[in-house]
């Protein structure tokens, strides 16, 4: 897909720190490929531990001026980038699309989930009461003041480049945070955009920073603000182990940590459920991003007495989906991100496979002069799944469904609960006191009950378990950036 933006301008190639756009200081780069051809289109930093220290003094310098501003102040500069994300909305979703894969149409979507946590944030900032408590004495006045966390370094990876970026910078500006920031190394450009965005809206010096690295040098990076004292918070999202391993090392400075990790959803449906919608509901909540998104579903339960009939219909509607570049218009699943994802989507196929599931549906790579890359996966059914099987254990994160049969409630749901992970899990059923309980016994931060587009700028979004903790958007999600300062004032 050619790379053409109304505002080239925002195709950037450099770090920035303290309101300049930057090299790296020791001038190494990174390449940005295309998933689609699997060939590099741009560069950027391969920034390292200098750049990450410029980038905390930055951000260190800027906190009080920028926690002294009236919320009011600060709403208005994020009102004005969420102005200017939906202005340029289609230059940013053909960056999304360019350098992620998904379909233009998903990327303008991204771009506008994006924006509405900004907007919410805006509006969350001039809302953050504290409260009074209620005095033993007439001389005493008792406080408890929120007051923004300080330096947070926010941490995001490739699958939404632009809505996990803004939904950890728009609560830290509303606090009253300074950031530093780090996208994942598959990803940079859409964050750079978004930047040079927040820049344009009137950002003051030092109050947000941000630098890219390549894989190998993530550490480097990461690790220089673990150890830095002046960092107070840590906001994550991506694997499990990359976050268990920022949890332990974040340790010796005590920080603050949001961790938005993986997840192993469960998708459950009822013998009295609508099947049209479970289906449709299906369909959204797993090709979203073709299979690459956190709260995807990566377990399928079908009741015996309508297994058949659900598998039928889903598999006409999954054989119709059209895989192809982000640039073809009728594309629905584009490429995976890179090699890697594709050999373990093409793993989890096999071994399920060779552990006695069927392919109903794809069950391999696709190659051809319409699809000429090699990371395109064929969105596929499996059936005869069981609990032994890779896909059932690992996340996919690719267009896969794997289906396994149930007979009886309070064993479906303690099969859907038999995991390290707790993010997303989702259920169809008519009955109200089925609903009741079955959300009451699901061991997850997200329940959707015949729902499959669950996520909202206006709700709690994070997981339990090895899933993390902390939440993104809501009221809550601004909380994470607050600390509580209790003041006793007796006079
Ligand atoms: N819970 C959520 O909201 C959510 C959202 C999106 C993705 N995810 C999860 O993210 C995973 C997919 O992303 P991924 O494979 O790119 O994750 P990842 O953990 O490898 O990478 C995420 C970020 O961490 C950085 N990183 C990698 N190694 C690091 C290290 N040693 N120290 C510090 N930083 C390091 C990367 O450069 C990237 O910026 C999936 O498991 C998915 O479920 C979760
Ligand atoms: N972007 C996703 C999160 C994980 O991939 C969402 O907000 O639903």
């Amino acid at each position: 897909m050619s790379l053409t933006l109304n505002r080239p301008d925002l195709l950037r190639a450099q770090n920035f720190i303290d309101a300049r756009w930057r090299d790296g200081l020791d001038g190494r780069v990174l390449a940005v490929s295309d998933p689609a051809l699997d060939l590099d289109f741009a560069r950027v930093p391969d920034s390292g531990a200098a750049d990450a220290r410029a980038a905390v003094d930055a951000a260190f310098a800027a906190g009080p001026a920028w926690r002294a501003l009236a919320p009011r102040e600060r709403s208005r500069l994020l009102r004005h980038w969420h102005d200017l994300i939906m202005a340029n909305q289609e230059d940013l979703a053909r960056l999304i699309s360019r350098e992620q894969g998904k379909p233009l149409a998903e990327g303008r979507g991204e771009v506008a989930y994006a924006a509405s946590y900004v907007e919410w944030f805006a509006e969350e900032a001039v809302r953050m009461h504290g409260d009074q408590i209620p005095s033993p004495s007439p001389r005493r006045r008792m406080l408890a003041v929120k007051e923004p966390v300080g330096v947070v370094a926010a941490i995001t990876p490739w699958n939404f480049p632009a809505a996990m970026i803004a939904r950890k910078i728009a609560p830290a500006l509303a606090a009253g945070c300074t950031v530093v920031a780090k996208p994942a190394e598959d990803t940079p450009l859409t964050s750079l955009a978004l930047i040079k965005l927040l820049e344009e809206a009137g950002l003051p010096h030092g109050v947000v920073n941000l630098v890219t690295a390549s894989r190998g040098r993530a550490a480097e990076v990461v690790d220089e603000w673990l150890a830095d004292p002046r960092v107070r918070k840590i906001t994550f999202t991506g694997s499990t182990p990359v976050g268990k391993h920022l949890a332990r090392e974040s340790a010796g400075t005590l920080k603050r940590l949001s961790l938005e990790l993986g997840g192993n959803a469960p998708f459950i449906v009822f013998e009295d459920a609508d099947l049209d919608a479970a289906v449709e509901g299906l369909m959204a909540a797993k090709f979203r991003n073709g299979g690459q998104t956190c709260v995807c579903p990566n377990r399928v339960y079908v009741h015996d007495r309508v297994h058949d009939a659900f598998v039928g219909r889903l598999c006409a509607r999954v054989a119709a989906l059209r895989v192809g570049p982000a640039s073809d218009p009728a594309s629905q699943i584009g490429p995976m991100i890179n090699g890697r994802a594709v050999d373990k989507i093409e793993r989890h196929v096999q071994d399920a496979q060779a552990r006695g599931a069927r392919v109903m549906v794809g069950g391999d790579r696709v190659r051809d002069e319409d699809r000429p890359g090699p990371n395109y996966f064929a969105p596929t059914v499996l059936v005869d799944v069981d609990g032994t099987m890779a896909c059932t254990v690992e996340e996919t994160f690719g267009p896969v469904v794997p289906v396994t049969r149930f007979r009886d409630e309070t064993a479906v749901v303690a099969l859907a609960n038999d995991t390290p992970f707790g993010l997303a899990a989702y259920f169809y059923s008519r009955d109200p006191a089925r609903i009741r309980r079955v959300s009451d016994a699901l061991e997850s931060g997200i329940v959707g009950v015949n729902a499959g587009a669950i996520a909202s700028e206006s709700a709690p979004f994070g997981g339990i378990k090895d899933s993390g903790y902390g939440r993104e958007g809501s009221r809550q999600g601004l909380e994470d950036y607050l600390q509580f300062k209790y003041v006793c004032e007796d006079v």
